[in-house]
């Protein structure tokens, strides 16, 4: 198997998949673009048009998309003990952990509606407080699930904290004018830490020009 994956350098959806890679010495091919573009090869491997995309080069027509669904995918083909495992170790907690990781991505997809909600020519004031009220109470739910915990369930890096430490990653860059780190002191800790991880250091997040007219 050659795995390929198709990624883009903002998006924090693609950086729990490089993280889980990384973190579990899965050797794979990155491919770097901007799916708003004309130009994205992303279509051509997942009929909604979004990254990331992870697929076999070998074994073209099973691509594998929507990254809760990648990292559930990689956690079967690439299990423990052979891997390190990224899921906890009991049922109940792996089901919290993925109830981490849906306040996560659901706080990725406010910001992302949000972004796009400021390129239009009369962008709804209403709709954008809805969003941030999205963004808001998501981190607001994760600062207390973290408190002073090192890791966020069982004692150790699951994808509970994938999850958690790529929106923290991804409001550094994007949202930066964000208070979280004032309002959350210890959500700032838990994350800077987690950036100190070479899956991390290795995978920040940079903006991306987009060329097209998206909205
Ligand atoms: N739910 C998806 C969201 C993925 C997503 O929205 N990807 C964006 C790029 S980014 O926001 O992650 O940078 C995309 O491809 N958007 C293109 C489109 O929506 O047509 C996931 O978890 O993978």
């Amino acid at each position: 198997m050659v795995l390929k994956l198709i990624s883009a350098t903002p998006s924090p959806y693609a950086r729990k998949v490089r993280i889980a890679l990384h973190e579990k010495g899965i050797p794979f091919e990155l491919v770097t673009e901007v799916p708003w573009d004309n130009t994205t090869e992303t279509p051509q491997h997942n009929p909604l048009e979004k990254l990331p995309v992870l697929f076999d080069t070998e074994d073209l027509d099973n691509a594998v998309y929507e990254s809760h669904f990648i990292l559930d995918w990689i956690e079967y083909k690439y299990p423990s003990p052979e891997y390190l495992g990224l899921m906890p170790e009991t049922k109940e907690n792996e089901l919290f952990a993925k109830k981490v990781q849906v306040i996560a991505d659901g706080i990725c997809d406010a910001c992302v509606l949000m972004f796009f909600e400021k390129q239009r020519s009369s962008p709804s004031q209403e709709w954008t407080s809805r969003q941030r009220r999205k963004v808001d109470g998501g981190l607001n739910q994760l600062a207390a699930w973290a408190a002073d915990r090192e890791f966020l369930v069982e004692d150790k890096f699951t994808l509970a904290d994938i999850a958690a430490g790529s929106v923290l990653g991804y409001l550094r860059v994007r949202f930066q004018d964000h208070p979280w780190q004032q309002d959350y002191p210890n959500l700032k800790q838990y994350s800077d830490r987690l950036e100190a991880r070479e899956s991390f250091k290795t995978t920040v997040p940079t903006p991306q020009t987009i060329k097209d007219r998206i909205v």
